[in-house]
This record gives structure tokens, sequence and C-alpha cells, in this order.
């Protein structure tokens, strides 16, 4: 199984029952662990030690050393996103706390706040990977936007007109979520908004538009050109939060069946699907660009054994870490497990020659060092084909590859075998 580090988060509360309960619901989050603090002066102990460790903090207002919400500026001033979890509703303080900066303001009324909690803390740390992209041609409102959203760790992109957006969004790839006003020089934001959707689809980019108060009509013209949601200025933080959240939850929602669908459970690889769809466009985008390409099928040796000899679900953890080797020395490539024991990769920009020495690489460094498992460390060899061969389909190469394939089993296994190799080649 992939190892994960967990992240820190710390929680500031005095009660014993949200405890117990705070700490059986992280018990079961496989991304967080929590450092607990029943007073002030603990966390700031915890805040001295742990402080650079740590990306959230949960905390009660009401601690018997710091009775009216200290603890919230301790929090803060080491720019720790804050969730308040308190007994009581106040709106005042509500706002107060917002307007201080906090994430949220929850009032404990069973399990489900603090599971509300808890996912606003993951919500939080999912946000660290997304960036979200600010257009306005007001710097006032482009900081004040990028400063809401760097208190939830999103990052941040500006951009002062539709025609720099554009710049920015072609060139960073990882821009999900744009909020756009619409009077800006060069190109407005409806304009921006239909030369959006004619390269992006919904599923992949979000769009809100801002829209200032009296400019009734512009929202609904916003969502017309292709925006999903808007925002009329000016707006309360939780609004704007609540939007965000709402549109970046759909957006990830969908990228996660995508992934479910795309890839193999059991190493987290690319299944033979995806390799599929994907590798039948990189093999065009190649052929047209005239760059070679190689194809490599890659087949555990003896594997049958190993489930023989030391069971299937050692079998299932030799596979996992054979997939971790390829998976660090392919990350260039397009690397797939095909099914069972057997993977194929596609290597785009590079001639059998040089995939040949790279997979001989990986070869040597797994007989090299046996893959850990419950009860015992076990070497595992695997055996592959390799072809550069020209303006054929993938599944030509993949054929062409998996002869290549028999013949290293067929020498002996624990070999590699290309076009430069072969039997009866005239490459050698
Ligand atoms: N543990 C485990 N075993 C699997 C999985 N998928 C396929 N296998 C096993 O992989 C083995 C493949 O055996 P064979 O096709 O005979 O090949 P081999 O033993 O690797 O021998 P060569 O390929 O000829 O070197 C079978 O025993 C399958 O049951 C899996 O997901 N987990």
């Amino acid at each position: 199984m992939e190892s994960s580090v967990r992240k820190k988060i710390l929680i500031v509360e005095d009660s014993k029952t949200v405890t117990k309960v705070l700490q059986h619901l992280i018990k079961n989050q496989p991304r967080i662990e929590a450092i607990f603090c029943t007073n002030m002066a603990e966390a700031v102990v915890v805040l001295d030690q742990f402080d650079h460790q740590l990306f959230a903090a949960i905390v009660d207002l009401n601690l018997p050393d710091a009775a009216d919400g200290e603890v919230v500026d301790l929090t803060l001033s080491h720019n720790l996103p804050t969730i308040v979890l308190t007994g009581s509703y106040d709106n005042e303080r509500r706002e107060a706390l917002q307007s201080k900066g906090v994430v949220d303001f929850i009032t404990k009324e069973g399990r489900h706040s603090y599971q509300l909690a808890l996912s606003l803390v993951l919500r939080i740390d999912n946000n660290t990977q997304q960036t979200v992209l600010v257009v306005d041609d007001s710097a006032t409102i482009r900081s004040m936007i990028s400063s809401l959203l760097r208190r939830h760790l999103f990052n941040v992109e500006q951009a002062e007109h539709g025609k720099q957006a554009l710049a920015l969004i072609a060139n960073n790839p990882n821009i999900r979520l744009v909020i756009t006003g619409y009077q800006m020089p060069e190109l407005d934001g409806l304009t921006l908004v239909q030369h959006l959707r004619r390269k992006y689809d919904y599923d992949d980019l979000c769009i809100i538009g801002l829209s200032s108060a009296g400019e009734t009509s512009l929202s609904a013209k916003f969502i017309k050109f292709g925006a999903n949601d808007f925002l009329h200025k000016p707006f309360c933080h939780e609004e704007f939060y609540c939007r965000v959240n709402h549109n970046m939850e759909s957006i990830e929602r969908i990228q996660l069946m995508r992934d479910n669908a795309n890839i193999d459970a059991m190493t987290g690889l690319f299944n033979r699907r995806y390799f599929f769809d994907k590798g039948r466009q990189l093999l065009e985008q190649s052929h047209k660009q005239q760059l070679p390409v190689s194809v490599a099928v890659i087949d555990v040796d003896h594997f049958k054994q190993v489930n023989d000899n030391y069971g299937h679900q050692a079998g299932d953890m030799v596979l996992q870490g054979l997939a971790r080797v390829l998976k660090k020395g392919l990350s260039r490539f397009l690397l797939a497990r095909a099914g069972g024991e057997e993977f194929f990769v596609l290597m785009p920009g590079i001639d059998s020659e040089r995939a040949h020495i790279l997979l001989d690489t990986l070869r040597q460094v797994l007989a090299d060092k046996p893959v850990k498992t419950t009860d015992n460390d076990i070497t595992v060899h695997f055996s592959a084909g390799v072809t550069d061969e020209w303006d054929i389909s993938l599944e030509q190469q993949l054929n062409r590859a998996d002869q290549f394939l028999y013949q290293a089993k067929h020498r002996g296994r624990n070999q590699i075998v290309s076009d430069r190799c072969a039997a009866g080649s005239t490459m050698v």
C-alpha cells in the first residue's frame, strides 16, 4: 500500500466528551492526525514545538485559562487557518471572528457539527493542491479576493484583464477556478468566459463571475455565457466561501469519478482502458511531430511461485512494490497495469535503445532490492519487450513488444528484449 504521511492539526478543547468524539472521528481519517490541548497554555507550547508542521486548528472559544476566545488570536498569529467550535451562537461574535480571519464558526450541536469541522479541515487540505485565478482590473478587489482565498490555503494567481488571464491559464494547468469581474481593459469578463468555454469543459474549469449591485442582468449573462456561478459585490465572506467551496467540491467529485474509472485500485497506476485512450493520443502526437515513441510490455517472472510460496496477499504487496518502482522510474511516461502481473508503458520522445537502458536499470533496482511484505522480503524479477517501430497503431506496437517479451522469457527471463537485440533483428 502507498505510504502516506498524515498532516497535523491542532485541536484546543477542554471538554472531555467533545475531545472523545473528535478523537474517534480523526482515528478513521487516513489523511490527518491531531495534537490535542485542553487549554491555552498547552497550545502555546505545542505551537512553539510544532509550528511549521501544523496546517490548521480547531479551537474552542471558552477555555479555563482563556475564556474570551484569546486562543483564536494565538492560532491566527501563527497563520493557522482556524475553525472555531463553540457552545453558543452569537451573531455579533461570529461576524467579529470572521472579520478577524477565522475559516468558520461552528456551534456544537452534536456529532454532525464535529464532522463538519473535520470536513472543513479536509477541504482546506485539498485547497493546497488547487490554484484559483482572480481576474479584475481593480488591484483592491484582486487583493481582497486573493487574501480570502489564501486564508483557505488556495494557491492564487492574479490577472488584470481577460487577455492576461487567458495567457496565465494556458501556461498553468493547475488553475481549476477562475473568479472574474466584468469591465476590464483588453478583454472583458463576459468575453473571457466565452473564450474559456470554447476550450475548457465545465468539468475541467469552474468560473465564477463578479457583478456589482445594480447590474442584476449581468449575473444571468455570466451564467448564459458559461460561468458556473456568480457573486454580487459587495458579498459577505461566508457567501463567498460557500460558493467557492461548493464549486470546487463539484469539480473534485467529477475528478474523483474520472480517477476511479481510470485507475487500478490495487496499484494506483492507470488501468488498461486509460492506457489505450491516452496512449492513442500520445502516439498520434508523436507521429505528427516526427518523434520516436517506444512501447514496452513488462511481465513479472514466475509470479505464480510468489503466490504459491508466500500467499496471494503477499503477491498483491509485491505487485504494489513493483508498481512503486516503475512509477518512480517512469514518471515522465504513460504507465499502466494492463492486468494481472503485466504492465504497459508508452514512452514518447525516446527510441527503443534508450527505453531498453531505462527499463534495464529498473529491472536491476528491483533485482537488488527485495519488496517488503508483512512476513517476508521477496525478490522479484521482470522481463520486458520494447519496440519503437514507427507509424503503426498502438495495438500493433503492443503486439510487437509482446513478441519481444516472449523472447525475453524464452531466453531465461529477468531481461529486456528490444528491436535492437531481438532474434533476427537487423538493427543490433
Ligand atoms: N497476488 C496476485 N496474483 C495475481 C494477480 N493477478 C494475477 N495473479 C497471478 O499471477 C500468476 C501469473 O502466472 P503465470 O501466467 O503462470 O505466469 P508466471 O508464473 O509469472 O510465469 P512467467 O510469466 O512465465 O514468468 C497467476 O498465478 C495469477 O493468479 C493479482 O492481482 N494478485
